[in-house]
């Protein structure tokens, strides 16, 4: 069987992204559809059953619901006709995209907002799966998917068929006895593929779904109609203010899911300010737990020690009763990590000297702090694409004996909050020896200019060397090559992703496999060079 943490590097760029969904759907009719939703019916209706459920035209298979929902750039009405070709009985729309969904031929279900009632049409379809499975939502600006996959690890140990919707994808161990791992474009899915995806889970036998919930999933209700056993917040910090207005509004975002509509209890970490606020205006009950001995909590860590590279710490429980456990993984945040996973393992029930000691076992997680070498330089890939993950992350490997110099290779992605870029830039420099800016997932954006923007966080003053560098493979060939024995390489950013985007196309790249092969000194760089990047390496300078 394939574990979450092999068989994840050097598959192409482009993985297959189509969610899964259940073999048989729930057997309603598009008049039935619309009873349960009080929506107002035009248009022509069938009593055939309806089978799935997606709002993307380019995804519609015969006797889908199309959810054609008004979006920030355009209307899904648009593209009723292209979801009727392929076979879409009816539509949920609003009163704008009404009369052309009828127009190609599609039973229209009209709601004012259809948007808010997207999953629970789907979740109708599929017969509501959610209800039937333990759902466990993580959310926080960092730490999700490691908590996520840290869950999934500890599960299957402990023998529960467990199923995961996140980051790196939609991953469960079917009824065939086979691994099913799914890619995804998205954190977390769309509703209908959210409930599609927990359906055909529950087909397959799964018992618990770990499951991440974005700030965009409760704003868009992405994660509507799943009431989660136990909701969990790592923390808060700078990301996705292009999408939210403010840092408060953010918080909104992500507090919305520690409400009775959403979730039974919580699982909240309190280290920082967000994460108090949210202890005390969470609307259910929640367990509070602190990895800083200053704070108050429900469940407090004390005597952290390195292990390795990893560490062995102590957790105070309410009643005063001590617990020894480990990480797998350094750093503070994977400290976090392991205490929030132990609490919401016993918030589901599984408790006790063995599920510590397998939670103490789950913490490896690919491309979160992921060592690639370690003699004679250390190389490391890791997911920190924030400020607070970046300072983190340095201050952690600063802080491994042996260390002599950082070298940090850093870039932030295109198309994404822009404001974190100078920070970024800030933080590496006060932290690291060497600092390579490069380029992330450039998207739409000019690469040269977010390479720029990350460096005008850099003050003249440093004492950091600083590079900035075209194409992310010539950064790290930079990296390797000022690299000496001793030194700790850090390739932050990108984690276990296996490609690059640039423009619209996805270029196979994944930093574990560059990182590896350049430290062993083996196959270098042509054959690796993406068609993107220029040859010879471009260095900018400071
Ligand atoms: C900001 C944001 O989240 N936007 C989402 C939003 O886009 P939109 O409102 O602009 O939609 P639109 O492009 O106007 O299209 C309108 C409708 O027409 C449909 N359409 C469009 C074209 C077509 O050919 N056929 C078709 O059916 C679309 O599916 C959509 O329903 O609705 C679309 C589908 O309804 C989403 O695909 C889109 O996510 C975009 C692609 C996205 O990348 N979002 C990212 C930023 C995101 O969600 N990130 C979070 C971050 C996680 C974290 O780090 O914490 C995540 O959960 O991944
Ligand atoms: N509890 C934590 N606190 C702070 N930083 C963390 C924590 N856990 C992980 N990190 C840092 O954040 C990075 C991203 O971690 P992870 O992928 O688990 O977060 P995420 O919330 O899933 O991110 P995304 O929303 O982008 O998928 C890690 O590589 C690490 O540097
Ligand atoms: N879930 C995060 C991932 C960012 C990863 C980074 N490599 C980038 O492309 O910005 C986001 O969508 O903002």
């Amino acid at each position: 069987m394939v574990t979450p943490a092999e068989g994840t590097e050097g598959a192409p760029g482009a993985e297959e992204v189509v969610p899964p969904r259940p073999r048989r759907a729930a057997g309603l009719s598009a008049g039935d559809l619309a009873r349960l939703l009080d929506a107002e019916v035009v248009g022509p209706v069938t009593e055939e059953a309806l089978q799935g459920a997606t709002l993307d035209s380019r995804s519609v298979r015969p006797g889908d619901l199309y959810c054609a929902l008004p979006g920030a750039r355009t209307h899904g009405a648009r593209f009723a006709g292209q979801a009727a070709e392929a076979g879409a009985l009816a539509a949920l729309t609003d009163p704008v995209g009404a009369q052309e969904c009828v127009r190609a031929g599609l039973t229209a279900l009209v709601l004012d907002d259809p948007r808010t009632a997207t999953a629970a049409a789907a979740a109708e379809v599929y017969g509501r799966p959610a209800q039937q499975l333990t759902t466990i939502g993580v959310t926080g600006t960092n730490g999700k998917t490691s908590v996520t996959t840290m869950l999934q690890r500890a599960l299957l140990e402990l023998a529960v068929p467990v199923g995961m919707i996140g980051t790196s994808g939609t991953e469960y161990h079917d009824g065939d006895g086979r691994d099913v791992r799914i890619g995804t474009v998205r954190t977390t899915p769309e509703a209908p593929d959210v409930q599609g995806i927990l359906a055909r889970m529950l087909e397959d036998d799964v018992a618990v779904c770990a499951m991440e919930v974005s700030s965009h999933a409760m704003v868009l209700h992405r994660a509507d109609e799943i009431l989660f056993d136990v909701a969990c917040f790592t923390n808060l910090s700078q990301d996705h203010l292009d999408f939210h207005p403010t840092m408060e509004d953010y918080f909104r975002a992500k507090a919305s899911l520690f409400a009775p509509e959403h979730a039974r209890r919580g699982v909240v970490c309190v280290d920082d300010e967000w994460g108090a606020r949210l202890a005390g205006e969470a609307r259910i009950p929640v367990t509070t737990f602190t990895t800083d001995p200053r704070r108050e909590a429900d469940v407090v860590v004390e005597q952290v020690e390195a292990s390795g590279f990893g560490s062995d710490f102590t957790v105070r429980m309410p009643g005063g009763e001590r617990h020894r456990l480990s990480s797998q993984i350094p750093g503070m945040p994977y400290v976090a990590n392991t205490v929030a996973v132990m609490l919401l393992l016993a918030a589901i029930g599984h408790d006790g000297e063995h599920v510590r000691e397998t939670v103490s076992r789950a913490g490896v997680v690919p491309g979160r702090m992921e060592l690639v070498a370690e003699h004679p330089v250390r190389g490391v890939v890791d997911f920190s694409h924030t400020e607070d993950a970046l300072a983190k992350t340095l201050a952690t490997l600063r802080a491994v004996p042996g260390t002599r110099r950082l070298i940090a290779v850093i870039g932030a992605g295109g198309d994404r909050d822009r404001g974190k870029r100078p920070h970024m830039g800030a933080v590496a420099a006060d932290l690291a020896d060497v600092v390579i800016i490069t380029d992330d997932n450039p998207r739409s954006e000019d690469p040269a200019s977010i390479r720029e923007q990350v460096r005008a966080g850099i003050d003249g003053s440093t004492t950091a060397d600083v590079h900035v560098v075209a194409g992310r493979e010539n950064a790290i060939d930079l990296a390797c090559e000022l690299a000496d024995v001793g030194d700790t390489i850090l390739l932050a950013g990108k984690g276990a992703e296996k490609g690059q985007t640039i423009g619209d196309t996805v270029l196979p790249f994944d930093d574990r496999v560059q990182l590896r092969r350049r430290l062993a000194g083996s196959d270098a760089a042509p054959a690796a060079r993406g068609a993107d990047s220029p040859t010879p390496r471009d260095d900018e300078g400071l």
